[in-house]
């Protein structure tokens, strides 16, 4: 066993491959750049899948445990976010050419990780018709329970009043809002100390999605400075598409309860 060897160096490091020509300096570290975040995003859709089993299994502690580690991945790829914005409008702009119609749109993992929070839309299935692995992924995601569906289950097992239409919801659909779901957060919010486990697990939960926020956000700000408001190679509208995402929340009621804390 080696060092390259045991992580197969030689594989991951051939697989930077600009393709400007004369190559452009600056597109390595645009490769990279998604290179290192799709690496983080497997990390990432592997911890997630391992709570909602923790979960299906009735046992927080090792759930938690994920979510931790998947909160300070979250915060590393925020800051990532830096390096490129060290890349200059013109600087891109001589390279943006060759990227044609490809788009972040088509981050399959990405699109997992979504659904896996909650965020389900049988429709970007499209996107990945002709990779078979890819829409494998992307399924699985879409037809599993998400998170938070796991996380209501768990709560319902321990006894919670969680309405059945949550319980027997299509999960292959969006998340809509529960309105009846707020009184049972409300009473978690309101004697944390009776009801801990439940009560740290919505703050956890809390925390993905602030991560996943300020992750979007500066996604948003570095695509705003890099170029301005021209339109995506994806086909959206580029920055006000993005900026319509930062509305999203995959855990609604778990902020409506906020408004319904006394004081
Ligand atoms: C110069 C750098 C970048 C620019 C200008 C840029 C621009 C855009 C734009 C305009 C979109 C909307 C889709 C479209 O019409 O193309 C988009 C979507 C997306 N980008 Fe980027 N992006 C950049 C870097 C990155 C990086 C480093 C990642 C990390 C993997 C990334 C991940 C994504 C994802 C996942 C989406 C889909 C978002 C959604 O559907 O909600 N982008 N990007
Ligand atoms: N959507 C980007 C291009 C882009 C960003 N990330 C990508 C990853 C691979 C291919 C293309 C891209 C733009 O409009 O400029």
């Amino acid at each position: 066993m080696s060092y390259g060897g045991y992580l197969d160096l030689d594989t991951l490091l051939a697989a930077q491959r600009p393709i400007s020509r004369p190559e452009h300096h600056d597109e390595l570290l645009f490769i990279i750049q998604h290179q290192t975040t799709e690496l983080w995003l497997k990390l990432v859709l592997h911890e997630l899948e391992s709570a909602c089993e923790f979960m299906r299994a009735d046992d927080l502690p090792p759930a938690l445990k994920c979510i931790a580690r998947v909160k300070h991945i979250q915060k590393t790829l925020t800051e990532q976010w830096s390096v490129l914005a060290t890349l200059t409008p013109s600087e891109y702009a001589q390279f943006r050419g060759v990227l044609g119609n490809a788009s972040g749109f088509q981050s399959y993992q990405y699109r997992a990780v979504e659904f896996t929070l909650g965020n389900k839309n049988a429709k970007m299935l499209q996107v990945f018709e002709a990779d078979a692995a890819a829409s494998a992924i992307v399924r699985r995601a879409l037809e599993s329970p998400s998170l938070y569906d796991e996380f209501l289950r768990l709560l319902a097992r321990a006894g919670y009043d969680i309405p059945a239409d949550v319980l027997e919801r299509d999960v292959t659909k969006a998340w809509t809002f529960h309105d009846d779901l707020v009184p049972v957060f409300a009473a978690i919010y309101a004697d944390p100390e009776h009801n801990w486990a439940a009560y740290e697990t919505c703050e956890e939960l809390v925390d993905l999605e602030d991560n996943f926020q300020l992750w979007r956000f500066r996604h948003l700000k570095t695509v705003e400075r890099i170029i301005g408001s021209k339109t995506g190679t994806g086909g959206s509208s580029g920055a006000p598409f993005l900026r319509r995402a930062l509305e999203l929340t995959f855990f609604p009621e778990l902020y409506a309860v906020r408004t319904e804390i006394p004081g």
